[in-house]
């Protein structure tokens, strides 16, 4: 199957509740530039569901709306039944974030970034002390305990990012490029704690230009170009009989062959 909208939740979970994530008629426009299209797509309750496309079609500019990060000019966002700009505390309770860009209080460690953000999420004090260690401790971000967060490499600042993402318990996560300069072995705790909240009934959307970790991860996918969703489904039905990079390839239209490009570059 190969629609702008993904399978119903009778294939990929419950039924039961709305599904985790439900964009309806999505839009929004720069100008002269239509970002986001029509975006219809659904996020099944329990799914772990990668959103991939080429730069620029499209996917931070619909994820931030989803998030209510970005205020959309048509169409709605509902977490888990919740309308993301009409009832934002509601769907941001269930929310856990890793925005493009994201920004910090650059002059905190990482333990006191978790610590200032986990009691504005009303974390009792007990409970935060042990969440924070146990993050900071599989982030690998320990040994950097004293350096402010103004200091930290791109990778280290994605993984305080995760950390502040997964420290209230949300139900989905919404992870744009999580992967990003992150090491391996830190890559490696990642997909691990991923994995296992999605194996707890928790759901994932995230957007990755990394296909073989889209197909290692994901059970679900949707193909965004020029702004739409030009394929969504499980994983085996977007992908075919091919791998999902030979899939992406024929949807997005790149069939340039190794060789017919810069050819002066050649000796
Ligand atoms: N704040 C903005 N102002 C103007 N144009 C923007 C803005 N944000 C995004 N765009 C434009 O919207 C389109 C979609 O961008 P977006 O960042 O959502 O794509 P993307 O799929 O996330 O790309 P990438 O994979 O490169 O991160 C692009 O043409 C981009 O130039």
């Amino acid at each position: 199957m190969l629609t702008g909208q993904n399978s119903d939740e009778t294939e990929s979970g419950p039924v039961d509740g709305p599904p985790a994530l439900r964009l309806t008629g999505l839009r929004k426009e720069f100008g002269d530039n239509v970002a986001v299209r029509h975006v219809d797509l659904t996020v099944p309750r329990g799914s772990f569901f990668g959103l991939v496309g080429p730069n620029g079609a499209g996917k931070t500019t619909a994820l931030s709306m989803a998030v209510g990060l970005l205020r959309p000019d048509g169409g709605r966002c509902e977490v888990f039944g919740a309308d993301v700009w009409s009832d934002p505390v509601e769907a941001k309770t269930l929310l856990g974030v890793l925005p493009d860009g994201l920004s910090m209080p650059e002059r905190l460690t990482g333990r006191e970034v978790l610590t200032f953000i986990g009691q504005l999420r009303g974390i009792a004090p007990d409970e935060l002390t042990g969440r924070v260690c146990e993050l900071l401790e599989v982030m690998q971000l320990t040994e950097a305990e004293r350096t402010l967060v103004v200091d930290y490499s791109t990778g280290m600042r994605k993984k305080i990012g995760l950390a502040t993402a997964l420290l209230h318990r949300p139900r989905l996560l919404v992870l744009d490029e999580p992967f990003e300069a992150v090491d391996p072995v830190s890559a490696l705790a990642l997909k691990t704690i991923l994995q296992g909240f999605v194996a707890s009934g928790g759901s994932v959307i995230l957007s990755s230009h990394v296909m073989a970790l889209v197909e290692q991860l994901c059970d679900t996918v949707a193909v965004m170009a020029d702004g739409d969703v030009i394929a969504a489904g499980p994983l085996d039905d977007v992908r075919g009989d091919s791998t999902l990079e030979e899939a992406f390839g024929r949807l997005v239209g790149a069939d340039t062959k190794p060789g017919e490009e810069l050819s002066w570059l050649a000796s």
